[in-house]
């Protein structure tokens, strides 16, 4: 069946030299194929199963910057093409992290140019992962915060370790707002009210509370989130894949076309918004207050 949610933007600008496409080397073993091993995302292709896992890797805290982007995004569009491919996990390279969301480096004191490349990179990764007609599952293996639980949530299926780690959409505690297609995800994730008080207090939760809410599906010892996520895509893939799609597919649409028909005036409103010397100055603080942590 044709993949009916695939984007091909970034493939685009990257043959057109526009943004840094990933290492991209293939290597061949009986039953993996492991793709761009150079670069911030590891790709796993187990052709025996069909099931490929993408780790982010990007240390220490897999925050997501323009090049992460663009490989993630690149990495999707190959796994979306290749026929042998039912189902994606994606999860982290870095212990005690999935992610650490946005790079906020891209965000402060960066020039109007690089804000619209670096928004437009999320927008397209963000579009393949919601929009994939693969199964997707996340294994959350340490902190999601902010664009790092976007991507969780963006998946079909969230496992996440137990313990000290923490999930959600911060963004208001760094005195910015989650943009509209982040709360459409939410709302879709854990409905209204939860969304609404989530994303005022820029709420991050345990995984129990995540739990709670239903922000993750289930959670488990650290070491048994990669095993959970294994036995959890084996009932997944049971089910007829058309069948399963064309669900997907619809029950997604609304939001993915929501984005798809303003991703333009979105980039722009990113760039203007961030570049406020009142967010500029949220943002400075936020920083100072991560390396003070620090001292
Ligand atoms: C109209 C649109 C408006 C904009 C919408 C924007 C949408 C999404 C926003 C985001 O995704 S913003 C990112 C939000 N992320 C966070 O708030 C997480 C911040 N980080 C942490 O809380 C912690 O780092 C952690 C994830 C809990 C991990 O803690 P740990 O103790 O393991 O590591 P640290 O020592 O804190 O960090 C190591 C190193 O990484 C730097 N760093 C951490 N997070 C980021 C990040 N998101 N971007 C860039 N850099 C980050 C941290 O400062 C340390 O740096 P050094 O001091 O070692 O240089």
């Amino acid at each position: 069946m044709a993949a009916p949610m695939r984007g091909m933007s970034v493939l685009r600008q990257a043959f057109q030299g526009l943004v840094r496409p990933a290492g991209g080397q293939v290597c061949r073993q009986v039953q993996h194929r492991c793709y761009s091993t150079p670069g911030h995302v590891q790709v796993d292709m187990n052709s025996e199963t069909g099931v490929a896992t993408v780790r982010l890797n990007r240390p220490p805290v897999n925050s997501l910057n323009l090049d992460v982007l663009t490989e993630l995004s690149i990495a999707l569009e190959k796994l979306e093409t290749d026929k042998s491919c039912k189902a994606m996990v994606l999860a982290s390279a870095a212990p005690g992290i999935f992610s650490a969301g946005l790079d906020i480096l891209e965000m402060y004191q960066s020039t109007p140019e690089r804000c619209v490349a670096f928004w437009r990179a999320l927008q397209d990764a963000w579009l393949n992962l919601y929009g994939s007609r693969l199964i997707t599952m996340a294994a959350i293996e340490g902190h999601s915060p902010a664009g790092g639980c976007l991507l969780a949530m963006s998946c079909d299926y969230r496992v996440m370790a137990e313990g000290k780690f923490q999930i959600g959409l911060n963004e208001t505690k760094l005195g910015i707002v989650a943009p509209f297609w982040f709360t459409d995800v939410m709302l879709n994730t854990i409905g209204h009210r939860e969304t609404e008080k989530a994303l005022q207090l820029g709420a991050l939760y345990s995984a129990q509370q995540a739990l709670s809410i239903g922000l993750v599906d289930k959670v488990v010892p650290l070491a048994e989130v990669m095993p959970t996520v294994e036995g959890e895509l084996k009932n997944w893939l049971q089910i007829p894949a058309a069948a399963r799609v064309i669900t997907k597919t619809s029950m997604r649409k609304a939001v993915l076309d929501r984005l798809r028909s303003q991703k333009e005036k979105d980039a722009q409103f990113f760039a203007d918004f961030i570049n406020r010397d009142s967010v500029q100055k949220s943002l400075g603080m936020y920083i100072a207050s991560l390396q003070k942590k620090k001292n």
